[in-house]
C-alpha cells in the first residue's frame, strides 16, 4: 500500500515522464526523468546529466535529490523514475546508496512509457544498507 493517493501517484508519474525532456544524454542517448515528492508535498524534477568524462554523469534521481536538498528539503515520501524505452527502470547502485541517506522507507515507482508502474521500498532495493545511523554524531 502506498502512502500516496492515486491522484498523487499519477501526478508524480506525469512529472517524472515530463522530466525526461531536459535529459542531457548525448553519450548514452538514454533519457531518464525523475520526480521526487517531499513530505510537505513539493515535487522536484530531475534528469540525467552526462559528461564528456563519462564517469561524471549524474543520474536523474540524484539530480532531483540534490535540487531538493539544496533548497532545504530533507524528508521525502516517494520518487518516480522513467526512461524513454518500454522498460521499468530501476535506480542504479549509487543512487540507492545516495537516497538511503534520506530514509529507507522511500517509495520508488518504476514508470514505463505507457504509464504503468511497479513499486518498491528503498529498503527492499538496498538490504543491509550502510547508512548514517551507523556513524557517530548522527
Ligand atoms: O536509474 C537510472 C539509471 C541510469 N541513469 C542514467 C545514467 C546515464 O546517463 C544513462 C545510462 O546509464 O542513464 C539514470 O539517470 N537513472
Ligand atoms: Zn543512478
Amino acid at each position: 500500500m502506498s502512502a500516496l493517493t492515486n491522484d498523487q501517484i499519477e501526478e508524480l508519474i506525469t512529472k517524472s515522464l515530463d522530466a525526461r525532456e531536459f535529459s542531457y544524454s548525448p553519450y548514452s542517448k538514454f533519457r531518464v526523468g525523475a520526480a521526487l515528492r517531499s513530505v510537505d508535498g513539493k515535487i522536484f524534477q530531475g534528469c540525467n546529466v552526462e559528461n564528456a568524462s563519462y564517469g561524471g554523469a549524474i543520474c536523474a534521481e540524484r539530480t532531483a535529490f540534490v535540487k531538493a536538498v539544496s533548497e532545504g528539503h530533507l524528508r521525502f515520501v516517494a520518487i518516480a523514475v522513467s526512461c524513454d524505452f518500454n522498460h521499468y527502470i530501476t535506480p542504479c547502485g549509487i543512487c540507492r546508496q545516495f537516497m538511503n541517506e534520506f530514509g529507507k522507507n522511500l517509495e520508488i515507482f518504476f514508470v514505463n512509457d505507457d504509464r504503468t508502474y511497479k513499486r518498491a521500498i528503498l529498503a527492499d532495493l538496498l538490504p543491509y544498507a550502510f547508512g548514517p545511523e551507523i556513524l557517530p554524531g548522527k
